[in-house]
C-alpha cells in the first residue's frame, strides 16, 4: 500500500459551470476539485489550506469509514473545528474498501457552493473486481443555483421563510448548460453557450464499439433527486456506496444525493451513431432542464448528434418506479450479513415544524443545532455544558398521525447526541411524515458517517412492531445512504464499532441546514490521539490555552 500526499488550497473562483459566470468554491483554482484515485489499503494525506478570505472550511470524505481517525471525518462542530482562513489542516486517513466515493464541504452550505470532487478506490494489488470491464468512465452529478449560498442560507433562516426553489442547472462532472440548446452548443460556431475556458463544454464519454464499460456515478446534489438513463443501452447495477450488489439490469436508475453506484454498459448498439446520456429530476416538480452527456462511439465525431431524442426521466412523482429500483438492490453473495440481535431500536420521526415562526426540520421534535465546541473534543475530554447532554428521545408519540401536517407544529432546537454502547448492534427506523402543508411528504436521503449499514426494509405508512418480521436478514445491501419515501419508513441496522462521533442526517443541503440530523457517539473513551489543530476552538480551545488537555 502507498501513501498519497496532496496539497490543496480551497478558494473562491470565477467559474461558468452552466455557461453563466458565477463565483464558486474551488480547489487549487478549479471546479470541481481534483479526483483522488487510490487503492484499497492506501493512506491519503491532504494538506488543506483555507484560502477563503473570511470563512472557515472543512472537507468530509463521504463513505470513508475513518476507523481510528474520527478527527479526520471533516464535519464542522462534530469531528473538528472549522479551519480558519489562511490556516492549514492535515487530513490523514486510510481508504479501506474499493468503491466509488466523493468528498465535499461539510460546513454551512459550502457543498452547494461547489466544494466537492471524486474519490475512487481501486482494489488492492493482486485483487480482482468481481466483474469484468474494458474501460471506465466517472460521472459526478450535482445541481447548481445561480443565487449564492449566503443568500440561500439567509432565506432559509429568515422569517418569513424564503425557500431556495429548484436549481437552475444539473451538472455532470461540473458541467451543465443553462438555457442552452445542447445542439447549439455542440455545433461549432455557436458562441452564446460557451465559456472562456470551456468550463461548460458538454461531457463526452468516448467509447469503442462492442466493449463493456464501468460507469461510476455519484450524486452530491444540494436538493435534487436524479434519474439517469442512456438511450438504447441497458445498465447492470453492480456497486452501491462502495459495496458490491447482486447484479441487476435496468433501463434507468434513480440516484439520490449522497449515493454512489457503478453500472456496466455494453456498447453493442449501431456504431455509426452517438447516444445521449440524460440526467433528470425526480421526486419534486422539475423546473430544471435535464443534463446531457454524449456517449461517443469511436470513430464518430463527438459533435455528431445522436439519431434519437434523449431518454426522458419517469414522471417526477412516479414513486412506484423509484421504489421498484430501490427494492431491487441486494447484497452480492459473500457480503457480511447483519447480526441478528439488535440491543436497541431507535425510531426517528422526520417532521417539518415551525419553531418561533421559523421553518425547521425536526427529528423526534428536536431540530439539530451544532455546538461551538466539536462533540469529538468535548466528549473525549468530558467537558461540561458544551452541548445539551440530555438523552434525545428513542421514539415518538404512539398516536402521531404521519398522514397529516403536525397538529402541534412545535418542536425545539437542540444539540443532544445519541450515545451508543460500543460494539452494540443498533436498529434505526426512519419514519417519514406529512410536511407543514397538506398532502406533501418528500423524499429524504439519509447518510451515516463512520459506518456502512444494512438496509433491512422499507414500507409505506407508519412502521409497526410487526414489520420487524418482514426484515430482510438474508441479503440486505450494505450502504451509507438510504432514502425514506413519502409517508414511508426505512429500517437500517449497524454495529457501533467505530470509536468517534458521527453525524446521521438528510443529505439535502438545505434540510441539514434546517436541522434535519442527529449525532451518534460510541467508544469515545477509546479514541487515542486527536490532533490539537482539530480542537482549537470553543471550550476545547480554551482548555488547550490553559494547557489542560492531555
Ligand atoms: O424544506 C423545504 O421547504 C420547502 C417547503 O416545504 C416550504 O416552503 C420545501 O419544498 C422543502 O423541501
Amino acid at each position: 500500500s502507498r501513501k498519497w500526499h496532496f496539497k490543496w488550497e480551497v478558494g473562491y473562483v470565477y467559474w461558468s459551470p452552466d455557461c453563466r459566470e458565477n463565483i464558486m468554491i474551488g480547489i487549487n483554482g478549479r471546479f470541481p476539485g481534483p479526483t483522488i484515485r487510490a487503492k484499497a489499503g492506501d493512506t491519503i494525506k491532504v494538506e488543506l489550506k483555507n484560502g477563503l478570505p473570511t470563512e472557515g472550511v472543512v472537507i468530509h470524505w463521504h463513505g470513508i469509514r475513518q476507523f481510528g481517525t474520527p478527527w479526520a471525518d471533516g464535519t464542522a462542530s462534530i469531528s473538528q473545528c472549522a479551519i480558519n482562513p489562511e490556516e492549514t489542516f492535515i487530513y490523514e486517513f486510510k481508504v479501506e474498501k474499493p468503491g466509488t466515493y466523493f468528498y465535499h464541504g461539510h460546513y454551512g452550505m459550502q457543498r452547494a457552493a461547489g466544494l466537492y470532487g471524486s474519490l475512487i478506490v481501486d482494489v488492492a494489488d493482486g485483487q480482482k473486481e468481481p466483474f469484468d470491464y474494458d474501460g471506465e468512465l466517472n460521472l459526478l452529478l450535482s445541481d447548481w443555483y445561480h443565487q449564492n449560498v449566503q443568500a440561500q442560507m439567509l432565506g432559509l433562516s429568515s422569517k418569513p421563510f424564503r425557500w431556495i426553489g429548484e436549481p437552475q442547472s444539473l451538472l455532470i462532472n461540473g458541467r451543465g448548460q443553462y438555457n442552452c440548446s445542447l445542439a447549439a452548443h455542440v455545433i461549432p460556431g455557436s458562441s452564446t453557450c460557451r465559456s472562456k475556458r470551456g468550463e461548460c463544454e458538454p461531457v463526452v464519454l468516448r467509447v469503442l464499439p462492442n466493449k463493456t464499460y464501468r460507469l461510476r456515478i455519484a450524486s452530491t446534489t444540494s436538493l435534487s433527486s436524479l434519474n439517469l438513463a442512456i438511450g438504447h443501452h441497458k445498465m447492470i447495477v453492480v456497486e452501491a456506496d462502495g459495496n458490491y450488489v447482486e447484479p441487476f439490469t435496468v433501463d434507468d436508475m434513480d440516484i439520490y444525493s449522497g449515493e454512489s453506484y457503478s453500472i456496466l454498459i455494453t456498447t453493442d448498439q449501431v456504431p455509426s451513431s452517438n447516444y445521449w446520456l440524460s440526467v433528470g429530476v425526480r421526486g419534486r416538480l422539475p423546473q430544471t432542464q435535464p443534463a446531457l452527456a454524449i456517449l461517443n462511439y469511436h470513430p464518430n465525431s463527438p459533435s455528431k448528434l445522436p439519431a434519437s431524442e434523449p431518454p426522458v426521466a419517469p414522471t417526477w412523482n412516479d414513486y412506484a418506479h423509484s421504489k421498484s429500483f430501490s427494492y431491487k438492490i441486494h447484497a452480492r453473495r459473500g457480503t457480511p450479513k447483519p447480526p441478528t440481535n439488535p440491543v436497541r431500536q431507535i425510531a426517528l420521526l422526520n417532521t417539518q415544524n415551525k419553531i418561533d415562526g421559523f421553518i425547521k426540520w425536526s427529528i423526534n421534535n428536536i431540530s439539530l443545532v451544532l455546538p461551538s465546541t466539536p462533540y469529538l473534543g468535548s466528549m473525549r475530554y468530558r467537558l461540561r455544558n458544551a452541548f445539551d447532554d440530555r438523552k434525545p428521545p428513542e421514539n415518538f408519540a404512539r398516536d402521531y398521525d404521519i398522514m397529516k401536517p403536525p397538529i402541534n407544529p412545535s418542536a425545539m432546537q437542540g444539540s443532544n447526541a445519541y450515545k451508543l454502547e460500543f460494539n452494540s448492534t443498533v436498529d434505526v427506523i426512519l419514519q417519514n411524515a406529512n410536511a407543514l402543508s397538506g398532502n406533501v411528504s418528500e423524499i429524504h436521503p439519509w447518510h451515516l458517517h463512520g459506518h456502512d449499514f444494512w438496509v433491512l426494509g422499507y414500507g409505506d405508512g407508519r412502521f409497526s412492531k410487526k414489520d420487524v418480521t418482514k426484515f430482510n436478514l438474508k441479503n440486505p445491501p450494505l450502504r451509507n445512504t438510504v432514502v425514506i419515501f413519502p409517508y414511508g419508513w426505512t429500517a437500517i441496522r449497524f454495529v457501533a464499532d467505530n470509536p468517534g462521533v458521527w453525524a446521521f442526517h438528510c443529505h439535502i443541503e438545505p434540510h441539514l441546514h434546517m436541522g434535519m440530523g442527529v449525532v451518534f457517539a460510541e467508544g469515545v473513551k477509546l479514541i487515542e490521539k486527536i490532533p490539537k489543530e482539530a480542537l482549537a476552538c470553543g471550550m476545547t480551545g480554551k482548555t488547550l490555552m490553559n494547557n489542560h488537555l492531555p
